[in-house]
Order: C-alpha cells, then structure tokens, then sequence
C-alpha cells in the first residue's frame, strides 16, 4: 500500500479524483493531486502518471453511473492491484435525518461531512454545491443532514433555454464581468436572466433555511463549478472549499480504516 488514499466524486458533468495522503490528520484532509475529467466518455490518460507505482485504495461516491462505470472499468484496466470501494450512505461518518437516506446524492451527503469537519460545532451550516444542478443543503448544529433543494444549474438552464425554443441560442454564463442586470439584447438579456435567477435562487433558499431554523445563524459554504461566480453576489458571509466533497471522501476513508 502507498498510504494514498484515491477519492473519486462522479457528477454529472465532470468526475473529480483527488489523492490524499492517508497521514494528513487535518480536520478536512486537503488533496496533494487533483485531475478532473469529463463525466461523457472520459479520458484518464493523464491520470495514470499522476498515481504511485504502489497501490491505492479507491473511495467514490457516484451520482452518475455510465461515469462511475467508466471510472472503474479503466481502473480495472489500468491499476489492478488498487482496491475500489463505492460508498453508500452507510459508509459515510453522518447522521442522515431525511426518511430515504439512499436516494439522497452520495456528492450532498460527502459534502455534508466535510461541512461538518470545518463548521463552527455550535452553529448549523448549508451547503451549496454548484454544478450539473444546484443543491442547497442544510446540516443541523447537531451534524445531522437535514435535506435541502435541488435546482438546475446554470449551463443546465442555458441548454434548456436553447433546446426548448426556436430563437434562443447556447451561451456560457461566463461572468468574467458580472452581467448588468437589464440585457439590451436577447444575449444580454439570456446571460442576466440566467445568471441573476441562480443567485436569487440560493438567496431565497438561504434565507427560508434560516428562517426554518431556531438557535445560531448558519454558516454558508459553497463548493462546485460555479462556486466562484455565485458565492460573491450572496451578500453575506460565505466561504468556497473546492475540496468539499473529496475532502469529505477522505473523512469517509479515515473513518473506515478507523473502525476495521
Ligand atoms: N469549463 C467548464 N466546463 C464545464 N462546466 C463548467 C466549466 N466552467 C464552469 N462550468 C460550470 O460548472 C458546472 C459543472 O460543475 P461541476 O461541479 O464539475 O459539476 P458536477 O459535480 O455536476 O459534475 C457546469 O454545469 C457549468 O455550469
Ligand atoms: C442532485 C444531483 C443531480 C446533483 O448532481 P451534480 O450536480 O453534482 O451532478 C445528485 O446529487 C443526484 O442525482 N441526487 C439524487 C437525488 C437526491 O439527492 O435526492
Ligand atoms: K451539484
């Protein structure tokens, strides 16, 4: 074994791989390598030079199978001697206070740990995890996942705008200049619509959570693609961790070694 610890998280656009060194002891483990590719047809070539000659004992959470599918059949292929280990909600370090906790996405549930791992431990938190959709997620002060809201992400609405009428084209929400709020024309005005309806979108949801709850305001955290173009228009004191859920992966693996 190379004390490496391979966590994978399989969305619906992109597979998301991070190394971890199993010795990193930090409350959220940070990843020493990260490769990304995409959830359609990926391509691992270059991952294979990223990884130790020794084996590495795999850790997924997966909410897209032909993805996950992919993933393990070049692992299969490629690293043989590396274990993989998908995880299921028992697997995972959190009390799950929703009445189907196997349906709920294992990419909200890992989230939810590494929430919990960084969180202060008197004050709930919700997550957002910008990327295919959009999810909002509430952890009790308790640690416990509470459930949340699902809402398509930005490229998501863009597809559909395009797809589902004749004039519309495709745009990228691409906020390198945050869009001014009245478009002059139908780009501007798809751009705005699209970009302004996703912050409002968490705003609101952010704003019920916390009206749901009683006691200490939560703490806000966003992960996902889209993390930096929404997390600035909040208002509000948020902080963005790229390696939410592979960090919360990771808390999974310690865990289980822990309990062997
Ligand atoms: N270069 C890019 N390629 C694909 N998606 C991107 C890119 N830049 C930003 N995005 C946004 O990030 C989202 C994907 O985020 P990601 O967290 O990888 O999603 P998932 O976890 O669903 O696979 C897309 O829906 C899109 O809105
Ligand atoms: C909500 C999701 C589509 C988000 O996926 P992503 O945007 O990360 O690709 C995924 O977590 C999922 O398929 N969840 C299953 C249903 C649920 O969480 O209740
Ligand atoms: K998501």
């Amino acid at each position: 074994m190379s004390g490496v610890w391979g966590t994978v998280d399989v969305g619906n656009t992109s597979i998301h791989i991070g190394l971890f060194a199993a010795a990193d002891s930090r409350p959220l483990p940070a990843p020493t390598v990260t490769f990304s590719a995409a959830s359609h047809e990926p391509d691992f070539t270059s991952l294979e030079a990223l990884l130790p000659s020794d084996s590495v004992a795999w850790h997924v959470v997966s909410v897209n199978r032909p993805g996950q599918a992919a993933f393990e059949a070049w692992l299969k292929a490629n690293r043989p001697g590396d274990s993989c280990r998908i995880l299921a909600h028992t697997d995972l370090p959190l009390q799950i206070s929703v009445a189907a906790p196997q349906k709920v996405g294992m990419d909200r549930l890992a989230a939810a740990v590494g929430a919990n791992a960084i969180r202060d431990p008197r004050r709930p938190a919700i997550i957002i995890d910008a990327g295919s959709a959009i999810t909002v997620d509430m952890v009790a002060a308790s640690g416990s996942f509470l459930g949340g809201a699902i809402v398509p992400g930005m490229r998501m609405a863009a597809r559909a705008l395009a797809g589902q009428t004749d004039l519309l084209p495709e745009i990228t929400v691409d906020v390198g200049e945050v869009p001014t709020a009245i478009g002059t024309d139908t780009l501007a005005a798809m751009r705005s619509g699209l970009y302004y309806s996703a912050v409002g979108g968490v705003r609101e949801l952010i704003a019920r959570f916390t009206a749901e709850l009683i006691g200490p305001s939560p703490q806000v955290i966003f992960a996902g693609g889209d993390a930096a173009k929404l997390a600035p228009q909040m208002r509000i004191e948020c902080v963005t961790i790229d390696h939410l859920v592979l960090g919360g992966v990771a808390i999974a693996a310690r865990a289980a070694k822990g309990s062997r």
